[in-house]
């Protein structure tokens, strides 16, 4: 199989970030005075294997042209769809295929991932050349519920039991980035839409084309910033990155 020296990321950036309730889109939150879609998009393309950057960005966004990545020249911007699916594709739409067989999809909100989880899911997708994702497996104990009448009110109110407790044996969070051959995610995602199959990851639809997909395990600091407790967590962990890194470049 030939040797793969560049990758391309898809950042899909074009959400408007409901549960965060900020007054922004949450993509344009700071934290450390940069946001946190310039600390996702640094983490990437200083990667060593990241070449290139494709920026799914809202189409009313007016944000980005005040970046200081506005006029990077490694970064393509596009715009973004009603759902996040639909952004990843536009983003996808943007990839020489031949330049680039493989893409990496890694979600804005992610600014917490690390270049050695990176590391390992590339290495590991291309020993067994198909794709993957970074996954952090469940620690609880998981509830499906379930709303029902609550018998004792006279008030039509519902309640939430417990249904049943789902397995969690082999049952992991998927995280981003996500890898894939570039064609087989397009073809993945095209046939998903067609067939309005509901699509939240690369993975999903990788899944529907009957396709492989790794679980490659990863680190729980990966966090996706969604809601607004989420913040502090995220500086918590990019704070400890950067003294980790400052201790790993310090002169001996
Ligand atoms: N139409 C959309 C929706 C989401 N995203 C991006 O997909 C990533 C993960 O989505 P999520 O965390 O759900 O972000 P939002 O959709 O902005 O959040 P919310 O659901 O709270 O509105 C984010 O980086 C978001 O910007 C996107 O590019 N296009
Ligand atoms: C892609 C993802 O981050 C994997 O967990 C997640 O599916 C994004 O979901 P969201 O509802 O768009 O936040």
């Amino acid at each position: 199989m030939a040797s793969i020296s560049k990758f391309i990321a898809i950042i899909p950036a074009a959400g408007v970030g409901k549960r965060m309730q900020a007054n922004c889109p949450k993509q344009y939150l700071c934290i450390n005075n940069q946001t946190i879609l310039t600390h996702t998009v640094t983490k990437l393309l200083t990667h060593p294997l990241i070449s290139q950057v494709v920026i799914v960005l809202g189409a009313n966004d007016e944000y980005f042209a005040q970046s200081p990545l506005a006029h990077h020249p490694d970064i393509i911007r596009v715009t973004g769809g009603t759902e996040r699916v639909n952004s990843v594709l536009n983003g996808l739409k943007a990839v020489n295929a031949e330049q680039y067989p493989w893409v990496l999809v890694h979600d804005a909100a992610r600014p917490c991932v690390s270049h050695q989880d990176i590391d390992n899911l590339i290495a590991q997708c291309l020993a067994n050349n198909h794709g993957g994702i970074l996954a952090t497996p469940v620690r609880d104990t998981m509830k499906r519920g379930v709303f029902v009448k609550d018998a004792k009110s006279n008030v039509s109110k519902s309640i939430n039991l417990i249904d049943n407790t789902v397995e969690r044996e082999q049952l992991w969070h998927a995280l981003t980035p996500q890898l894939y051959k570039t064609n087989e995610l397009r073809f993945a995602i095209e046939q998903a839409l067609a067939n309005g199959v509901a699509i939240t990851d690369e993975a999903s639809a990788i899944e529907q084309a009957n396709l492989p997909s790794l679980l490659v395990s990863a680190s729980s600091e990966n966090i996706k910033i969604t809601h607004p407790n989420d913040l502090a967590l995220a500086e918590f962990y990019l704070a400890k990155q950067a003294e980790q890194l400052n201790k790993s470049t310090a002169p001996k």
